[in-house]
């Protein structure tokens, strides 16, 4: 089954509701109305009602939700201050969460957080740090992981791959590499991706030496540690972990190299400049980023996404808070 019947399939039983703060921007919109007539989930769109069909160019059909956060009732408000006030536990004051609510990410964040929505779509306008930080503050990670990343599945006919970190953290530490290798795991086994984990770099078992080729390979040796029953192997460099001759070659040794599906990149700027790359030059169509390891589905759209990408992204999102990780 492609990846876009079977995500319909998971989110279709069970309706989720997604809130997109964007109500402005025609992709976003134009996304959430179809997957609404489509009866995929329910959007909760942010923005004068007016404001969205006009941006839509129709009317918005029954089953979108139009929520402006400029009308939305005082003592709502009051409830969600007051809320996440407690969850920054001294952190903002409640002068600074009034200012920070009028922020159409903070407010939607704070409805996920609340259950008024199982997750929340963002990025289309917003860059990375104006839409993931709300969710870092609040809804924060999951019990045993510490850093949130960003997964892209790449996709190509047939093919299905896995690439992170490529949006949230500048420069991992090993244990932190180690941490987005086994959340990419599960990230592709939402993608029906059995994983194949490759941690690239410049180097291919010992090729070269450097510090940050030997971070790459204690954050090998800590996932080992971690998750001993991931198939994951590195330092690899790309051709290495990807093509069957190539690894004969560099890493005859190697469980992973030549098959390798999912592909840990060492820092961001590697990750961001990679998945980029692959998207368009290699054809590639780059769904995400999936943000990994919250405790809610929050996802992050690049600027650069189409009406497509939202819409796959929603359904993504959906399918995160169905769970099944
Ligand atoms: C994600 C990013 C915006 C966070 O930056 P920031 O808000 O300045 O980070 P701070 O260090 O001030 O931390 C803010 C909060 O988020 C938390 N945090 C930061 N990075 C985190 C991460 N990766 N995972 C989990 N929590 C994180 C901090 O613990 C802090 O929480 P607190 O306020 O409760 O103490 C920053 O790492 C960044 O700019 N990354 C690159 C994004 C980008 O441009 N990607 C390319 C395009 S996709
Ligand atoms: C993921 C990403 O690179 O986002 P943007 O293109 O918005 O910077």
């Amino acid at each position: 089954m492609d990846l876009l019947t079977s995500l319909k399939t998971k989110v279709k039983e069970r309706k989720k509701t997604i809130v997109f703060p964007e109500g402005n921007d025609q992709r976003v919109v134009r996304a959430a109305v179809r997957l609404a007539k489509e009866e995929l989930l329910t959007p909760i769109i942010l923005g004068e009602k007016a404001v969205i069909e006009k941006t839509n160019g129709a009317q918005v059909p029954a089953g979108v939700i139009c929520l402006d956060p400029k009308t939305y009732p005082t003592s709502e408000k009051d409830k969600m201050i007051q809320a996440f006030v407690t969850r920054r536990n001294g952190k903002n004051t409640v002068e600074e969460a009034q200012k920070l609510l009028t922020d159409v990410n903070y407010f939607a964040t704070m409805l996920v957080y609340l259950g008024q929505a199982d997750g929340m779509v963002s990025g289309a306008i917003h860059s990375t740090g104006e839409t993931v930080r709300p969710a870092l503050q609040i809804i924060k990670t999951k019990p045993n992981v510490s850093r949130t990343s960003g997964a892209f599945v790449m996709l190509r006919g047939e093919e299905r791959y896995v690439f992170a970190d490529c949006a949230i953290n500048i420069d991992p530490s090993a244990k932190e590499l180690a941490e987005i290798a086994l959340e990419s795991a599960k990230t592709a086994r939402l993608f029906d991706i059995e994983p194949r984990i490759a941690l690239l770099s410049f180097s291919t078992k010992g090729s070269a030496k450097s510090p940050v080729v030997d971070k790459v390979k204690e954050a090998v040796e800590l996932a080992h540690e971690l998750a001993p029953e991931e198939r994951l192997d590195g330092e690899l460099q790309f051709d290495a972990a990807f093509v069957p001759d190539v690894a004969t070659k560099k890493a005859p040794l190697s469980q992973i190299a030549g098959q390798a599906n999912v592909f840990i990149f060492p820092e961001l700027q590697s990750g961001n400049i990679g998945y980029k790359i692959a998207q368009r030059l290699g054809g590639f169509e780059a769904v995400g980023p999936v943000l990994q390891g919250l405790n809610q589905p929050v996802s992050d759209l690049s600027r650069g996404c189409d009406e497509e990408e939202v819409y796959k992204v929603a359904l993504i999102t959906a399918a995160q808070a169905i769970g099944g990780k």
